[in-house]
């Protein structure tokens, strides 16, 4: 493994390996950054990202929003691998896809998963290059014990039969499932900065940080090189951390999918008894006086929860009446629902039963609009907004996003990539309302100057891009371009760059998104 200078490789009690820095990191700073030893594009993305570069070859509804190539080609024997340019096809070839093409194509027209693949990859690699590979695997977890009694355990040793078969590796497969074991536990997924996750990595180095729910560091990428940038200053010496799961959960949900995916039982600071703080993702409300309060302690030597006996409301005194269940019964409320199960926002049926379940649960008054089970499936309505041009509904649940969940939930400083995955997301709606002429027709009675709105948003975009990605990255690029096009457009050369050098503040930019806050505050009420 070659582990990048500025971090040391160290043994954890009770969390194995980890990676500590080399020398201090100021906050938003690169740590390192490098290609993956391995990866993978998605199914779903096959056949429209570069399988080298990662570049995405995005249809035209996609386009304003990620980076684009015009259109990438197929590997001419399997069909299914895809590239923007022979450039990328030939670096391709060389690292992987010579050795495996001839297996996709036999496949064909049914590719395998992703991680079958990324498997496959490994089992191929020639010579001495997979000795030291394999060495550097050697110490990974795999979990193998836990993962056996899983229910998904048989699925892997199916994957992992395909994958020893189509690759003829000799290696047993007791040795293959474990290997594609260690895969589950130390591969990562690759985000575009929409968000969109196009793919899956392996790294032998990468795999070595560890999770904190409260992490200093995080990982993007730009086209296939990955980089690990700090979130928060980190001295010499002190471990780095990301976060494995979605972070927006409480802190019973993390415990439970950190428990189920990767077979521990968090301590870190946010879910450490001895540490334990206010922290908004946990937050319940009092009904009457709208309070906020935190509703676990935790044993977490055992990863066993107990609710804090609540029986009236610290600040108005209003008693509970289910109490001391009070915490219990929200929970309860919260599973009926099934919100926090909602990712993706299938049809109309769909969607008008999650509205309707969000309606209900935010009348009982109890959970707060910035914690989940609010965040997911409000934030899946969108794209379906999007799709059905529903603007006034698109832009209601997009400032809800932006003013009362991205900017209260902890751990979400503005630096963080799914808060600009969001206001990317933002200027992308803005955008559809003012190209398509319904500027006017949209939320009249708010007499929002939508215009203002996308301008002001782009040049915080470009203000916090260079946080996450780095001077002149390709994101930046992207917005600046799209935000060029935007201002010569709407608003003609000479009035965009009077723009351009004035203050958000002069130009009333916060007025106007102040006006969509109010309409988002209104929008919930009429939920
Ligand atoms: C991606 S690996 C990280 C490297 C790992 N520590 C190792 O030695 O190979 C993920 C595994 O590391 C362990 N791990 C990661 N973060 C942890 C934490 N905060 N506390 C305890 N174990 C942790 C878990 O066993 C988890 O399945």
């Amino acid at each position: 493994m070659d582990l990048p200078e500025e971090v040391i490789k160290k043994d954890f009690p009770g969390r194995g390996n980890g990676l500590v820095a080399a020398k201090n990191f100021p906050a938003y700073s690169e740590i390192f950054r490098k290609m993956p030893e391995v990866w993978v594009p998605d199914s779903d993305y096959r056949s429209r990202i570069c399988a080298n570069c990662l570049l995405f070859a995005a249809a035209t509804g996609d386009s304003i929003q990620a980076g684009t190539v015009a259109k990438v080609f197929s590997c001419g024997k399997c069909r299914s691998t895809y590239y923007c340019s022979q450039e990328c096809q030939l670096q391709d070839w060389k690292a992987y896809h010579k050795r495996e093409c001839k297996i996709l194509a036999t496949l064909a027209p049914q590719v395998p998963p992703s991680t079958v693949i990324l498997l496959m990859r490994i089992l191929l690699i020639p010579g001495n290059k997979r000795q030291r590979f394999y060495s550097a695997m050697e110490t990974l977890r795999s979990h193998i014990d836990d993962r056996r009694n899983t229910e998904d355990f048989e699925t892997s040793v199916v994957m992992s039969k395909g994958a020893k078969e189509y690759s003829g590796t000799e290696l047993t497969l007791e040795t293959v499932v474990e290997m594609l074991c260690k895969i589950m536990t130390n591969s990562f997924s690759i985000p575009l900065p929409t968000y969109d996750i196009v793919g899956i990595m392996f790294d032998t180095s990468i795999s070595l940080i560890n999770h904190s729910c409260d992490p200093n560091a995080v990982i993007v990428f730009e086209k296939n090189v990955l980089m690990v940038r700090a979130v928060r200053p980190i001295r010499k010496g002190e471990e780095i951390y990301i976060t494995y799961t979605d972070n927006t959960m409480p802190m019973p949900r993390r415990k439970k999918a950190l428990r189920t995916q990767y077979f521990f039982d968090c301590q870190c600071t946010a879910c450490c008894p001895a540490s334990l703080r206010p922290d908004p993702r946990n937050d319940f409300l009092c009904p009457t006086c709208g309070t906020a309060f935190q509703p676990y302690s935790t044993n977490s030597h055992t990863g066993v929860q107990l609710y804090t006996d609540i029986q009236e409301c610290s600040s108005c005194g209003y008693e509970f009446p289910d109490s001391p269940n009070v915490v219990y019964n929200i929970e309860h409320k919260i599973a009926n629902t099934g919100l926090a199960e909602v990712f993706d926002i299938e049809n109309d049926r769909m969607a008008r039963e999650v509205l309707l379940k969000l309606k209900e649960l935010y009348k009982l008054k109890t959970i707060p609009i910035y914690r989940s089970p609010f965040i997911e499936p409000m934030a899946s309505l969108i794209p379906y907004c999007i799709k059905h041009a529903d603007w006034n509904m698109a832009i209601g649940l997009l400032g809800i996003e932006y003013f009362m969940q991205d900017e209260v939930r902890s751990q979400l400083p503005e630096y963080a990539p799914v808060r600009l995955a969001h206001m990317m997301r933002f200027v992308v709606v803005l955008l559809y309302v003012i190209l398509d002429g319904e500027c006017s027709k949209t939320l009249p009675q708010y007499s929002i100057d939508f215009r203002e709105c996308l301008w002001g948003l782009v040049v915080e975009l470009e203000r916090l891009i260079p946080t996450v990605y780095g001077e002149n990255s390709a994101f930046e690029k992207h917005v600046r371009e799209k935000f060029k096009h935007v201002m010569l457009k709407q608003m003609g050369p000479v009035l965009a760059r009077m723009h351009m050098n004035s203050t958000l503040e002069k130009l009333g930019w916060y007025k106007e998104m102040d006006k969509i806050k109010t309409y988002a505050m209104d929008f919930l009420d009429r939920v």
